[in-house]
């Protein structure tokens, strides 16, 4: 569904991401993890076709992203769903409203049929119930849920997840996580959850890749991660605040930037 193939891409004269292959097939939640700057979310914009990559191709379902014009482009996008950390609700609309404004924008479709398809989504993540609150009566976990059911009101063949856990209470983790998983494999697609919560992610994902410095340093299934000795992995799951993942960006000497070696 997704295919990166030797993809370079930098800001200016910053690279970002260097020779970067991954895969991600129909059928399969895959996460990517890496430190934070270490080009997770712009492997996500290379995605959606908001950054073109500089050397490499971008494939979704089997379409070179870096070639496609505004119109192919459009087209490629209704495939994707995606929901954002941030993703925020519009706060002057219903939860019923704001999951049936995709399918409203789409135009064409008849209010019953809208309504149908918005209960179906509601449903889908446990808040049929909440249709008629505002987002400003929903807790964070009930408004990510309600984010959720918008993202996939069009039935997109691909889920983009950036930081899907962040800010959540244990038990909306939890949910949240089923949720994925359970939305994967209901649409028949693929899934990309960019996140840092490791134990959330290898309980729902059938495959990780781990990122430095804009390269895949370390990849495998949930079980080959737990047993692996990598130095980045074994940082990454435990939580080490130091390791091949430096904790200070590099910076200059900080004697010289608090001006201390002056005579
Ligand atoms: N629009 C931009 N212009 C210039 N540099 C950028 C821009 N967006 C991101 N960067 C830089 O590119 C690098 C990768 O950023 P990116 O947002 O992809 O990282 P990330 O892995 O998603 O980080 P985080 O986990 O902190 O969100 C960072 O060093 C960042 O400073």
């Amino acid at each position: 569904m997704v295919v990166f193939d030797d993809v370079s891409f930098g800001y200016g004269e910053q690279p970002v991401l260097r020779d970067l292959s991954l895969r991600i097939d129909r059928g399969q939640v895959v996460a990517i993890m890496g430190g934070s700057g270490s080009g997770k979310t712009t492997l996500l914009k290379l995605i959606g076709g908001q950054l073109r990559a500089r050397t490499g191709r971008v494939l979704v379902d089997g379409d070179d992203v870096g070639t496609m014009n505004e119109t192919t482009l459009y087209g490629m996008r209704r495939k994707l769903g995606m929901l954002f950390q941030f993703g925020a609700l519009f706060t002057d609309l219903s939860v019923y409203d704001n999951v049936a404004f995709p399918l409203r924008e789409r135009g064409k479709l008849p209010e019953s049929v809208v309504r149908d398809l918005v209960l179906m989504k509601l449903h889908a993540v446990g808040l049929r119930g909440a249709a008629q609150l505002m987002p400003a009566e929903l807790s964070g976990g009930m408004a990510r849920r309600v984010a959720l059911a918008r993202a996939i009101a069009l039935d997109p063949a691909i889920m983009l997840y950036d930081e899907p856990f962040t800010g959540l209470d244990p038990i909306s983790l939890g949910v949240t996580g089923q949720l994925i998983r359970e939305l994967n494999d209901a649409l028949g697609g693929a899934s990309i959850v960019v996140t840092h919560d490791v134990a959330e992610s290898l309980a729902i994902v059938d495959y990780v890749y781990f990122l430095a410095d804009g390269a895949v340093v370390a990849q495998g299934t949930p079980d080959e991660v737990r047993a692996s000795t990598h130095p980045f992995v074994k940082q990454f799951i435990n939580a080490e605040p130091d390791g091949p993942v430096p904790f200070h960006r590099d910076a200059e000497p900080y004697a010289t930037a608090l001006n201390l070696e002056r005579p």
